[in-house]
Order: structure tokens, then C-alpha cells, then sequence
């Protein structure tokens, strides 16, 4: 199969794109975890970031969102955000106040231990009002509430469980909460770090679903890492693969699994053998991804 060109010349608007950005970490020796990368997000696809432990997917991801601590610094690039109303934002030049505006309005983050960072006295309600009061000030106590409880059921939680605490809650249901959180305020980006890779299996199959769900039914972008290629394939409308802080191969889903250029991108896919043979093939038509237990078949 060769890649539809066609196909390409129909992606949607960009939401987020990043210019010839370089990261490092200032220490001894100087590591260079990002290094002239540029990429875009179109507006609702899925973007899935590829490649190997420690090349660079989540330094990139973070300074895609400004989340970029000492020792790590930017050292060059651009990232601007293309906000759905007709105005660019340049992420790397905002001020303190306007990135505490633009962080979980316009572009959230999921990360591996997300889950982990819920206020475990704190009530699910509590911890989700608390994302409203800051960003939407004006909102009264009663929207604050049907906003919550539409989150939790956005997410597949009962909403019954706004009154519980973390503690009461298994693992992929705090998760789910997270996710909640992220969407609390409507952004048209998603960082997904690794969002499930700490669940099982099933509970994994089951929240990335849901995520396929609403990201169909409420259209943000994601920028989706993992480490599981096959998931990855099967997500994504386009896939990056990085190597040693840089992109080396680029292109749709398919084109990436079906033709790869990059020899490295050829050793990834052969790495694993579920993606080979009958059982593994690729399913994937268009944007529609299948579902996700049909991938777990
Ligand atoms: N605080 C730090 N100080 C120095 N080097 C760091 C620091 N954090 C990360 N690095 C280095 O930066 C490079 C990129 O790391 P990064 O975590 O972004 O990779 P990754 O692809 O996300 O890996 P993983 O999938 O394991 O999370 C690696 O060489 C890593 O060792």
C-alpha cells in the first residue's frame, strides 16, 4: 500500500505548532532531550508520539505545555497555539499569568501517574470545583455542580461519586477522574503521557475508549505517547517517531506501519510481533479507529 497523498491535503486547521524546538538539560555533561523538532497537531486528531525510552517524548510533550522545570530549559523554537477563535497564542512568550490562563483551558495534560496526584483528603467534588473557581470564576454553585457531575459521567464514573475521596476509588476510576479534570474547562488539546500504562489491561482497553469516545464527541486534539506501538497504530490518525530527541519519521497511521521509511521506525515495528501476520494486521480505516476491545482481541 503506498500513502494516499489525497488523504494528507485534507487534514483540518493546525491547534498547535511547534518550530524547530530544542530542549536541554543543563547539567553535566549538557543533555540535548529535544533537538530541532517541529510538528503539528491538527485540530481533533490524534497525533501518537513514538520511540524508545529516553528519547526525548516527554521533555517534548511538556515543552510543548510550558511544564518544562530547571535543569530542563528551551533552548530555542517556537510554540504557538492556534486558539479556535482566530487568535495565535505564542506559548513560549507567555507571562506567569497568562500561562496559568492557557494551561488546562486551552491544552491539559494526562500523565502516567496522574491518578496519583489527587488530594487524597480532599473530595473528588472539591478537587473538581477547585478547577472551576480558578478558571471560571463567575460560575455559581449550581452550574459548578451539573458541570461535575456531567464530567464524571463524560468520563464513565457514577456521579455519585463526587462526594467520595481518592482512597475510595480503585485505580482506573481515579484516572477517569483525572481525564475529568482535564476536560473540566473544554480544551482543544490533550497531553496523554502514558495515560493508562500504570492499569490493567482491561481497564486500560476500557479508558482508552472512552477517550477515542470523546475525543469523537467533543473533537480536542491529543498528542498520545506510549510505548505501546500497537496501541499507538491503531489510535492515532498520524504517528511521530522519535529517536535521540528528534523526529525521524513522520506520516498517517498507516503510512507509518504499511510503508515506514526510517530503518529505525522498520526495527520499532519489528519489535513487536503482535503488529505481523494475520492476527496483528492493520485495521484501521480512515479516522475512525476500531474499537478498542476488538484491538485487545
Ligand atoms: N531531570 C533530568 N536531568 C537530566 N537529564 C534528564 C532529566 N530528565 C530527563 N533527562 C534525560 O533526557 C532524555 C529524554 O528523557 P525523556 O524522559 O523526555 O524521554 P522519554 O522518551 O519520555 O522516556 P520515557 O518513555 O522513559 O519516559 C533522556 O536522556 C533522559 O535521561
Amino acid at each position: 500500500m503506498s500513502p494516499n497523498p489525497a488523504a494528507r491535503s485534507h487534514l483540518p486547521e493546525p491547534v498547535l505548532t511547534a518550530t524547530n524546538v530544542s530542549i536541554e538539560y543543563e547539567v553535566e555533561p549538557p543533555v540535548k532531550a529535544v533537538r530541532d523538532v517541529s510538528i503539528t497537531l491538527h485540530r481533533g486528531e490524534i497525533l501518537g508520539l513514538a520511540g524508545e525510552s529516553g528519547c526525548g517524548k516527554t521533555t517534548l510533550a511538556y515543552g510543548l505545555n510550558r511544564l518544562l522545570k530547571a535543569p530542563a530549559l528551551m533552548t530555542s523554537g517556537e510554540v504557538v497555539f492556534h486558539d479556535r477563535d482566530g487568535h495565535d497564542i505564542d506559548v513560549v512568550g507567555l507571562s506567569a499569568e497568562g500561562l496559568r490562563a492557557f494551561r488546562w483551558d486551552k491544552i491539559s495534560m494526562v500523565f502516567q501517574g496522574a491518578m496519583n496526584s489527587l488530594n487524597p483528603v480532599i473530595s473528588i467534588k472539591a478537587q473538581l470545583f477547585d478547577v472551576l473557581t480558578t478558571h471560571r470564576p463567575g460560575m455559581g454553585k449550581k452550574a459548578k455542580l451539573a458541570r461535575a457531575q456531567e464530567l464524571l459521567e463524560l468520563v464513565g464514573v457514577d456521579p455519585k461519586r463526587l462526594t467520595s475521596f481518592p482512597h475510595e476509588l480503585s485505580g482506573g476510576m481515579r484516572q477517569r477522574v483525572m481525564i475529568a479534570m482535564a476536560l473540566a474547562l473544554d480544551p482543544q488539546v490533550m497531553i496523554m503521557d502514558e495515560p493508562t500504562t500504570a492499569l490493567d489491561v482491561v481497564v486500560q482497553r476500557g479508558i482508552i475508549k472512552e477517550i477515542m469516545r470523546l475525543r469523537e464527541r467533543l473533537g480536542f486534539a491529543v498528542v498520545f505517547i506510549t510505548h505501546d506501538l500497537p496501541l499507538l497504530i491503531e489510535i492515532s490518525d498520524r504517528i511521530a517517531v522519535m529517536l535521540q530527541g528528534e523526529i525521524v519519521e513522520e506520516g498517517t497511521a498507516e503510512e507509518v506501519y504499511r510503508t515506514p521509511k526510517h530503518e529505525y521506525t522498520k526495527k520499532l515495528l519489528s519489535s513487536f510481533p503482535s503488529l505481523r501476520g494475520e492476527r496483528g494486521d492493520f485495521v484501521r480505516t480512515g479516522v475512525q479507529a476500531q474499537a478498542p476491545e476488538e484491538i485487545a482481541s
